[in-house]
């Protein structure tokens, strides 16, 4: 499949950052590119990049034949309405990124000959790092493919079963989140012992992406990393001992859990 113009439907926090990762990336050109949002006025940066600026969203999704939904879980429903009036299987693929509305309910309201797919990146992808899950379940190979490519480009993308999508939400679009809280944090920490509010957040960023970096490249569990830290008797393992003295792994794991819990609340929206 290959891709001629690409239409955002919702260029809100999500949707304006794929925009800018597209762009970033060089994936496509501006001028293949349609974004739609009600308030016009809100998509004047892009606009300045050469892209397609609109509020409507039929004619994008007719320009188009790769559509991405990027509204609120509760806009789905009635956005898929709207869309389906010129909705083609022959022409369009779909790729959803709205929590919590399923494969099975975006079908109920476009049948089941387009090709759907349900796409989980995180707010990294504005700068081509995102961690992507993706499914589907009535798509090509070639189809597959090409939607994995176009958010390969902008980080790393896994296609995963639908029933894991939830969880997906979880671990990688909140967690970009956790991951913030932990920089800033670690940042306060920094400047009671010593630093400067902006050195203690660079020290802290770089830290946090130097180990992810190790994982990522050595495929390590993060324990066998902690050892080559750990002197004996020395200061990381009593700062990390005194951390889970206080909850630390734990709090971290009920706050996904609860996280998690939370987006069957969402799913009841759409
Ligand atoms: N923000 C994040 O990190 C992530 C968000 N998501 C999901 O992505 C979706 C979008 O999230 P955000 O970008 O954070 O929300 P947002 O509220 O910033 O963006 C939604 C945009 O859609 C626009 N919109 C509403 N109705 C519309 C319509 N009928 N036609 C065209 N545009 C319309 C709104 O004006 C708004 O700009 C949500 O379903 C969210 O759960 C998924 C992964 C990560
Ligand atoms: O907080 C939310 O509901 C959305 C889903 C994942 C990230 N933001």
């Amino acid at each position: 499949m290959e891709i001629s113009n690409i239409a955002i439907i919702g260029g809100g926090n999500l949707g304006k950052s794929i925009a800018n990762g597209l762009l970033n990336s060089e994936f496509l050109s501006a001028e293949n590119l349609y974004v739609t949002r009600r308030k016009l006025e809100k998509l004047n940066d892009l606009k300045e990049r050469g892209v397609n600026t609109t509020n409507d969203n039929v004619f994008a999704a007719q320009q188009a034949n790769l559509i991405i939904l990027a509204i609120k879980p509760f806009q789905i429903k009635d956005v898929l309405t709207e869309l389906n009036t010129v909705l083609d299987p022959k022409k369009h693929v779909l790729v959803s990124v709205v929590t919590g509305a399923s494969l099975e309910d975006m079908q109920s309201v476009v049948g089941k000959e387009i090709g759907l797919f349900r796409a989980m990146p995180n707010t990294a992808i504005a700068i081509s790092e995102s961690m992507t899950c993706i499914s589907t379940n009535n798509t090509s190979p070639e189809e597959q493919a090409t939607v994995v490519d176009l958010f390969s480009q902008l980080g790393k993308a896994v296609i995963i079963d639908d029933s894991l999508m939830a969880a997906a939400t979880v671990l990688g679009a909140c967690g970009i989140a956790y991951a913030m809280r932990f920089i800033r944090a670690a940042s306060q920490g920094g400047i009671e012992i010593g630093f400067g509010a902006e050195i203690s957040q660079l020290i802290a960023s770089q830290t946090v992406k130097g180990a992810a970096s190790l994982l990522l490249e050595s495929g390590l569990h993060p324990e066998q990393e902690i050892d080559k830290v750990t002197t004996p008797q020395g200061c990381t393992i009593a700062g990390l001992n005194e951390m889970e003295h206080q909850g630390f792994s734990s709090s971290l794991i009920k706050g996904v859990k609860t996280s998690f819990n939370k987006i069957s609340d969402i799913e009841e929206d759409v």
